[in-house]
C-alpha cells in the first residue's frame, strides 16, 4: 500500500483533529502518501481531495471541530453514490481509507469495503453509541461541557429553589446523560434505553425537598424528547417552578480533553497500521486501556445498551 485517504463524517466531535493528525503522521512515518478528503463522503463523490503532509496537521491537536470539515451525505447511501466515489478513489490512487465518524459513517466505510477498498473506522462521536468500544472520541469532552453547564445551573437552581431540566445530546444512547448526571450529581437521569415515569421523577424531587434540598437537576437525553412537556408536568404535579435548558450544539465544540486527545492519537495511529498491514474492513476502539480492532460487520451488528449498574448507582447516590 502506498496511498491512503482520511475523512471525517457525520456529526463532528472534539478530538477528530487529533485523530487526523495521528493518521497523517503515522502514515508519513510508514512512508505512505496521505490524502485528505474534505466534507465527508461528499468530498469522495466530488473529488475534494488533496495531499496532507506533516505540517498540514501542525497546531490542530488542541482544536475542536475538524479541519477536513464534515457532512451528512445522502447520495452516498445509494449504490450510485458509492460507485461515483469508487471512481474518484481510483483517480486519486487511494488504496485504503480511514473513516472517522459514528455508526452511519461506518456503514459508509463498509459499503466501500464491499467494493474492494480496504477501510478502517475510527469512532468519532460525542454520543458514545458504538457497542464494540468502551469510548468514542469526543465523548469525554462533551461530558465535561455538560458538567460545566450543570455546575452553573445548580447555582441558579439553588438560589431560586427551582427544578432545572437539562436536555443533552444522544439520539438513541443515554451515555452522555448518564455520565454527566453521575459526575454532576443530578437528581434524576432520563435515558432513551429505560422507560421513565413522571410520578417517580416528582417523588424524587419532593423527597429531596423534604430532606432540605434547595436545588434539583434533571438530566434528560434528547432521544427521550419532550423536555418542555416534562417541565410542565413536574410544575403541575409538584407546584415547584421549573426551567428547561437545551444545551444543543455547544456539546459538540470546544478544545478536546487530554483523554480524547490521547484516545484519538492512539486510534488514528492504529487505523493506519492496520491498513499498512493490509487489514481492511476493521474498526478500532478501546477496551479497558487497550486499543483493539474488530471486524466492521461484527461491530455494526453489536447492540449498545446502557450501563444499568451505573444507572442504579446514580439513583442511590442522588438520594
Ligand atoms: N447505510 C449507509 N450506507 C452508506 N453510507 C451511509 C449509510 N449510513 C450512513 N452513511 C453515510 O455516513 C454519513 C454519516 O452518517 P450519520 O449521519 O448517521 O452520522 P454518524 O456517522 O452516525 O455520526 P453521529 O453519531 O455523530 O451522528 C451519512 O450522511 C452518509 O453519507
Ligand atoms: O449536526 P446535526 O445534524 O444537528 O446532528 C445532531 C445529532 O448529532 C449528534 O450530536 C451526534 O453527533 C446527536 O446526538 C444529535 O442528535
Amino acid at each position: 500500500m502506498n496511498t491512503i485517504g482520511v475523512l471525517t463524517s457525520g456529526g463532528d466531535a472534539p478530538g477528530m483533529n487529533a485523530a487526523i493528525r495521528a493518521v497523517v503522521r503515522m502514515g508519513r512515518n510508514l512512508g505512505l502518501k496521505v490524502m485528505g478528503i474534505r466534507r465527508g463522503y461528499n468530498g469522495l463523490i466530488n473529488g475534494e481531495i488533496s495531499e496532507m503532509d506533516r505540517s498540514s496537521v501542525a497546531d490542530i491537536i488542541q482544536r475542536g471541530g475538524t479541519i477536513l470539515h464534515t457532512a451528512r451525505c445522502e447520495e452516498f447511501k445509494t449504490e450510485e453514490g458509492v460507485n461515483k466515489a469508487v471512481n474518484i478513489i481510483k483517480v486519486f490512487g487511494i488504496e485504503g481509507l480511514v473513516v472517522i465518524g459514528g455508526d452511519g459513517s461506518f456503514m459508509g466505510a463498509r459499503a466501500l469495503c464491499e467494493k474492494g477498498l480496504p477501510s478502517v473506522g475510527v469512532p468519532g462521536t460525542i454520543d458514545n453509541d458504538l457497542a464494540y468500544t468502551d469510548y468514542t472520541i469526543g465523548f469525554d469532552t462533551a461530558i465535561n461541557t455538560v458538567l460545566d453547564a450543570i455546575n452553573k445551573l445548580r447555582d441558579t437552581s439553588t438560589s431560586h429553589e427551582r427544578v432545572s431540566i437539562v436536555e443533552v445530546m444522544g439520539r438513541h444512547c443515554g451515555d452522555l446523560a448518564l455520565y454527566a448526571g453521575i459526575a454532576g450529581g443530578g437528581e434524576s437521569i432520563i435515558v432513551p434505553e429505560v422507560e421513565f415515569n413522571v410520578d417517580d421523577v416528582c417523588k424524587t424531587i419532593l423527597e429531596g425537598k423534604l430532606r432540605g434540598k434547595h436545588h434539583n437537576i434533571i438530566i434528560i437525553a434528547e432521544g427521550v424528547g419532550h423536555a418542555n412537556e416534562l417541565s410542565s408536568a413536574i410544575k403541575n404535579i409538584t407546584g415547584l417552578d421549573t426551567r428547561v435548558t437545551i444545551l444543543g450544539h455547544i456539546q459538540r465544540g470546544g478544545s478536546p480533553t487530554a483523554f480524547d486527545r490521547i484516545l484519538a492519537s492512539r486510534l488514528g495511529a492504529r487505523a493506519v497500521e492496520l491498513l499498512y498491514d493490509e487489514k481492511g474492513s476493521r474498526v478500532v476502539g478501546v477496551k479497558g486501556n487497550d486499543v483493539i480492532d474488530a471486524d466492521i460487520n461484527e461491530a455494526l451488528k453489536m447492540k449498545k445498551d446502557i450501563d444499568h449498574d451505573l444507572l442504579k448507582l446514580a439513583r442511590v447516590l442522588s438520594k
